[in-house]
């Protein structure tokens, strides 16, 4: 016979969190608590991971350590919101868009990415700048803002004007407006890094409006409007910023979080995949190279989640190791072939535990996310444990 230890199967839970419901610990939690009952002796690695968006602090502080200083900040539209910034011994700030651009800050009614500002995050990063970093990296993504990052360039001293020469009101619709730039950017020689949930361009039918627009509630129209916008924007920032790359428009992760990795680039900064990042930073290949099975997951798996968010990022490693990886998702809505070719040897989605979206399995996976994660965690240990 085997020795027991020998017969105990290694199990990577490492999901993203599952946005307006749980946190990435605390899906993590549910998972390991389920598949515990069935086989408690197996060896369960828990990694909650973020993409660039909602938990990209949280995760990084668990696992770089550092000081988290909290900075007021302000919402997308304007109102007190909480924000922090997490800096490093080796001179690195982390930044979180979404503590001050968050979708999850505003009520589907106050949805307007006509109207909604970065503004907020501007003053994050400005305080970064003050507190003596050398290196921002600003976590984007889940944002309700598409004004291409014009109201964060505003803490860090460049306006957009029209062409009276008048300040723009904020948000992305005003920027089809913008003829010039007052101001140069007072970032005392930062380098800024945007880890960017998702490889989008700024502008078209790939970009940051016709994508992700319509999830800030923009409609057909707005969505028409917004791009245009951005396409003013993009060309004022290439004329008046030095730094700027040209082709603005078309290069990848500028899209992200309605056009802030557009401007984190116009600044002379960089885009990087913020799962890549984060996965570096966790010691994921490492946990990967010692694991038998795969789990992760995210709020929604669907066509956005093969574009760099945490889904992807881990299901393409375990795919490179040939580890198999499950997703567990609130809801699928990508194709089975699709899926496979990302490196996702199978998804469950809580909706279909809960019964379907005809009996209710929509309303029962947004109250009680957690027992279905906690039963689809038992039902993996008995079918890949035992
Ligand atoms: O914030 C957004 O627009 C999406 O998460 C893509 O970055």
């Amino acid at each position: 016979m085997w020795p027991a230890t020998l017969l105990r199967m290694r199990v990577l839970i490492c999901p993203d969190k599952f946005a307006g419901t749980l946190s990435a610990p605390e899906v993590a939690a549910a998972v390991a608590e389920g598949w515990r009952t069935v086989t408690p002796g197996d060896d369960l690695l828990l990694r909650p991971l973020a993409d660039g968006g909602p938990g990209f602090v949280a995760v990084l502080a668990e696992a770089l350590g550092g000081r988290r200083l909290p900075v007021p900040t302000v919402d997308p539209l304007g109102r007190p919101a909480a924000g922090e910034i997490l800096l490093t011994d080796d001179g690195v700030a982390y930044l979180e868009s979404a503590q001050a651009c968050g979708l999850h800050l505003l009520s589907a009614a106050e949805r307007d990415p006509k109207a909604t500002t970065s503004y907020g995050l501007g003053l994050l990063v400005a305080a970064a700048v003050e507190a003596g970093a050398r290196t921002v990296v600003i976590g984007l993504g889940g944002s309700a803002t598409n004004d291409g990052g014009a109201g964060m360039l505003v803490p860090l001293g460049v306006t957009a004007l029209d062409a009276g020469d008048r300040a723009l009101p904020y948000g992305g619709a005003a920027l089809a407006g913008v003829a010039t730039l007052d101001g140069v950017p007072r970032l005392r020689g930062v380098t800024l890094v945007a880890a960017t949930d998702v490889d989008n361009p700024l502008l078209g039918l790939h970009g940051a409006s016709s994508v992700f627009g319509p999830q800030k509630g923009a409609d057909r129209a707005d969505v028409l409007l917004l791009d245009a916008a951005l396409e003013r924007w993009a060309d004022v920032l290439v004329e008046r910023l030095p730094g700027c790359p040209p082709g603005l428009g078309a290069l990848p992760g500028g899209g992200a979080a309605g056009g802030l990795g557009a401007a984190v680039l116009a600044l002379g900064g960089r885009c990087e995949s913020g799962i890549g990042l984060v996965t570096r930073a966790v010691g994921l290949d490492a946990a990967l190279d010692a694991t038998d099975l795969v789990i992760t997951g995210e709020g929604s798996f669907d066509h956005q989640s093969l574009r760099g968010k945490v889904v992807a990022g881990v299901a393409g490693a375990a795919r490179d190791r040939g580890v198999p990886c499950v997703v567990l998702a609130g809801r699928v809505s990508t194709g089975r072939r699709e899926a496979a070719a990302a490196g996702v040897t199978e998804a469950y989605s809580l909706v279909e535990h809960f019964g379907g979206e005809e009996r209710g399995g929509v309303a029962a996976a947004m109250e009680r996310p957690a027992d279905g994660l906690r039963a689809l965690g038992a039902r993996l240990a008995g079918q890949w444990s035992r």
